[in-house]
């Protein structure tokens, strides 16, 4: 771990980032600290209501089987009964955190099946979209995957590559592929209508729709080596939309993809602009 969570700390701060980072364990964990409103209580039951909509008509049927799995939506989750379930399942649990966490943290999580998810929730002002990930991003979009073996699996082999990678200068570059894959990845399989996959879609009621449905949305092939070139920005809807054919071309990618040899090639070099990849 290469910053401190003092430092982390100062730097979210000035970032106007949300989260109280100051009260974080060395693994930037917390305490979710179940203690919500009336008000909080509203906004996820509205939140979910609204998104299940979407997400039936434009979500890829691995994320939906997911929700199936993982049942009933209608109050914010406990971290722990939800731990409890998914041990049970994947193997997986969940650990609170602040707000967004370093990469090299994030991926030593999910090398280890801990998922973090962000302890506070967007307020009514933020239903359609917010600029950094709270908890309905982070568990109705991430968390629902976790139920799936082979989703499972993968999202643990990703923490363990990226620490890898991260080792040999590649911290940006691995960060583009988890964001354009996990994030804000789209799936068209032979003969299907376009799907969307990633967690920033699932939990954004106006960019899902923009991702998937709009005229305007860039949709590029997804291609190992651009996708790690290609830079991003996480407060706006994404200038580029990378679509797989497949779940599996994207485990191929990851798995017997020359990651290391890329990121020799192409780090330290000015990001690719999304919009004209
Ligand atoms: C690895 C990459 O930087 C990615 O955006 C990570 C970073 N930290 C995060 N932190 C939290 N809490 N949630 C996330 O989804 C992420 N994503
Ligand atoms: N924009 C996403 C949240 C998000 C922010 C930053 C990174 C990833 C996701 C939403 O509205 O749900
Ligand atoms: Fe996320």
């Amino acid at each position: 771990m290469t910053i401190s969570v003092a430092d982390y700390a100062r730097e979210c701060a000035a970032q106007g980032l949300r989260g109280d980072y100051s009260v974080c364990r060395a693994d930037f964990t917390v305490a979710q600290g179940y203690k919500y409103s009336a008000e909080e209580q509203a906004v996820w039951r509205t939140l979910c209501d609204r998104q299940t909509k979407l997400t039936q008509r434009l979500a890829h049927r691995s994320y939906l089987d997911g929700v199936a799995t993982l049942g009933l939506l209608d109050k914010i989750p406990d971290f722990d009964a939800i731990s409890e379930k998914l041990r049970k399942l994947t193997g997986w649990e969940i650990v609170a955190v602040p707000g967004l966490i370093p990469a090299g943290p994030f991926f030593d999580h999910l090398a280890n099946r801990r998922f973090p998810v962000t302890n506070w929730l967007r307020t009514r002002q933020e239903l359609d979209y917010i600029v950094e990930p709270d908890m309905f991003h982070d568990f109705f979009g991430h968390v629902p995957i976790l139920t799936q073996p082979v989703f499972a699996d993968f999202m643990q082999m990703y923490g363990a590559k990226a620490e890898d990678m991260i080792a040999l200068g590649g911290d940006e570059m691995i960060t583009r592929l988890y964001w354009y894959s996990a994030e804000y990845g789209l799936i068209q399989e032979a003969g299907q209508p376009l799907k969307a996959f990633g967690a920033g879609l699932m939990s954004s009621f106006t960019e899902l729709q923009f991702a998937v449905e709009s005229k305007d949305a860039h949709h590029v092939p997804f291609n190992l080596e651009t996708v790690m070139r290609t830079g991003y920005e996480i407060d706006k809807f994404q200038r580029a939309y990378f679509v797989l054919p497949s779940f599996d071309a994207l485990r191929d990618a990851f798995a017997s993809g020359d990651l290391a040899g890329i990121i020799a090639r192409f780090k330290g070099q000015p990001a690719l602009d999304p919009a004209t990849v």
